[in-house]
């Protein structure tokens, strides 16, 4: 285990954001840490680099103890903030050559690592100066900052959150490529980014790990479930079809229906049919973390 959060409680005066987490987070693998915003997350960001003092609990990173202030563990992390802060004047190479030399990475290494990093975040033909650099550029600068020193564990805070759809999936892409490398531990309120990456995922809410799983047991609970909208409404719908015997449930204004095979698939089409319900639109349902969400939250 690369991370191991063992009873984290933090307070802020009366308040209490952490409250009794524990978390472990394998090698090399994608944990999504979801919850709203206000939740907490960035606090047990900051409370794993040693920003914020525990009130209770501890946390290792790879086997170092950390602790509040300068701490050893930090030697194992790279961390992109939420919105990071780059000098404007450099290209990229240059900053992260800059990097390089505070980092004291040794000269040998410097040129062909820095030459893989921007081509892993698609920054290898950009010659201008940062402060002309999108906010996806910059969150893909950041990424590779972090992880310049082959970190054991990256932690992003909201990497996707201010960015446009072609921008979140190419930071999505960066971090499951860097998970050959690294484990990568990142936050984000929407849910469909990590249901695109992780191979774990853990929400907070109100200060309280409310589920954790591997992704792959959470997509087994809406397999083989399909989502239907007809050109009736969607309680016409059921009241036909009220006689058979499929699971059924209505969700936002569809019909969910659970078809196990092919043959079922085949025979509930047939029964449209005979009941004169004419589909509108049908899919295989997919918002999977959406509904354990609000399962859990019921
Ligand atoms: N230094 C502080 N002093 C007092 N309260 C704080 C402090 N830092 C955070 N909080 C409170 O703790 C709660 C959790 O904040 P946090 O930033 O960890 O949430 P978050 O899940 O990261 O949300 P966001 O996505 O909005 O950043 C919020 O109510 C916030 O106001």
């Amino acid at each position: 285990m690369v991370v191991s959060i063992n009873n984290v409680s933090k307070r802020f005066g009366t308040k209490e954001v952490l409250k009794n987490v524990t978390l472990t987070i394998p090698d090399k693998s994608i944990f999504g840490f979801v919850g709203a915003n206000g939740a907490g997350k960035t606090t047990l960001m900051k409370c794993m680099l040693g920003l914020l003092p525990l009130t209770s609990g501890s946390i290792t990173i790879a086997g170092e103890p950390v602790t509040f202030g300068q701490t050893k563990s930090n030697a194992h992390i790279g961390y992109l903030p939420d919105v990071p802060e780059f000098y404007p004047y450099y290209t990229a190479r240059e900053y992260l050559q800059l990097c390089a030399v505070i980092t004291k990475m040794p000269k040998s290494e410097r040129t062909s690592r820095i030459k893989e990093l921007l081509e892993l975040v698609g920054l290898s033909q950009t010659n201008s100066q940062i402060q002309a650099y999108s906010r996806g550029m910059k969150q893909r600068l950041g990424i590779a900052q972090a992880l310049l020193n082959r970190p054991k564990l990256l932690i992003c805070d909201e990497p996707t959150s201010a960015l446009d759809p072609v921008g979140r999936a190419q930071i999505l892409s960066i971090l499951q490529a860097a998970k050959s490398e690294t484990t990568v531990f990142f936050s984000t309120h929407i849910l469909s980014d990590a249901e695109q990456i992780c191979d774990r995922v853990a929400m907070l809410h109100n200060g309280t790990i409310i589920f954790e799983d591997e992704l792959s047991a959470l997509q087994q609970q809406v397999e083989h479930q399909f989502v239907f909208t007809f050109v009736q409404s969607v309680e016409q719908a059921q009241s036909r079809l009220a006689d058979l015997e499929y699971d059924m449930t209505i969700e936002d204004g569809s019909l969910i229906v659970k078809l196990s095979n092919e043959s079922e698939r085949l025979q509930f089409m047939r029964e449209l049919t005979e009941r004169n319900l004419v589909i509108q639109s049908m899919h295989p349902h997919t918002r999977l973390l959406e509904k354990v969400v609000l399962e859990v939250l019921k």
